[in-house]
């Protein structure tokens, strides 16, 4: 969420935070948003007889705050397809993973155990079904033989930074639009801006001695 905040401080982006919205009160996120003058509410989940309670208080709340576009950052509910038809592309998530692979939780054990070389993140247009959304960018990371699912999610985290206010700006400003469940990003400086390698500690292999 700082990371959007941040980015959308910048002049001329296409999009202005509104509202942190959070289910649970301990998210160290909204004294951040807070002392960033930005508008903040809480709805805890447990508080709510079913899910649908819960998700049509979040749903008057961010009408009433007149809210045009949802971005999920951390947010660890489901949402019912009712509630995502409501807002049809107009909620985007980033989930630590180079989807399809590794949707659900534990992202990073699980690219370990997998054994897989390069991970990352990607932000989606957000569907019924879990982490199955049209794809509008992905960071991809190196696996270093050392990594534990610790370092490994830090350097996630360093591009998940970096692709989601791009992604914002993208959906923002009108430049992504989705055809057949497909992402068209259009207008963009050259296709390469949609797939972000942030090969930053990489140790160079030596240059082979012919
Ligand atoms: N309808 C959708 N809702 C959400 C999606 C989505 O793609 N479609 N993305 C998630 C974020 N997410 C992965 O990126 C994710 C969030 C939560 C869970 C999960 O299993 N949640 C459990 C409860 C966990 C908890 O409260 O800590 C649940 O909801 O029962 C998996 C993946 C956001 N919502
Ligand atoms: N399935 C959703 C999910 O796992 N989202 C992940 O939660 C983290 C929030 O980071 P933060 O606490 O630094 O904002 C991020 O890595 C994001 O991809």
């Amino acid at each position: 969420m700082r990371a959007l905040v941040e980015a959308a401080q910048k002049p001329g982006f296409p999009a202005s935070i509104e509202l942190v919205l959070s289910n649970r009160a301990d998210a160290a996120g909204l004294a951040y948003a807070a002392d960033a003058g930005i508008a903040t509410a809480v709805l805890p989940h447990g508080d709510y007889e079913s899910r649908e309670a819960f998700e049509a208080a979040l749903d008057a709340t961010l009408r009433e705050a007149g809210i045009e576009l949802i971005c999920l950052a951390g947010f660890m509910r489901l949402l019912s397809d009712e509630f995502v038809e409501g807002w049809r592309n107009r909620v985007i998530n980033i989930h630590p993973s180079l989807l399809p692979s590794f949707r659900g939780l534990r992202t990073h054990e699980r690219a370990l155990a997998t054994g897989v070389r390069v991970h990352g993140a990607t932000v989606h247009y957000v569907r019924a079904e879990m982490d199955d959304g049209p794809i509008i960018v992905q960071g991809a990371v190196p696996v270093l033989d050392e990594d534990t699912a610790e370092s490994l999610a830090a350097r996630v985290l360093e591009a998940e930074h970096r692709i989601y206010p791009l992604a914002l700006s993208w959906v923002a400003g009108r430049k992504a639009r989705v055809v057949a469940e497909k992402v068209i990003l259009e207008g963009l400086p050259t296709p390469e801006d949609s797939v972000l390698i942030v090969p930053s500690d990489v140790p160079q292999a030596d240059a082979p001695q012919n």
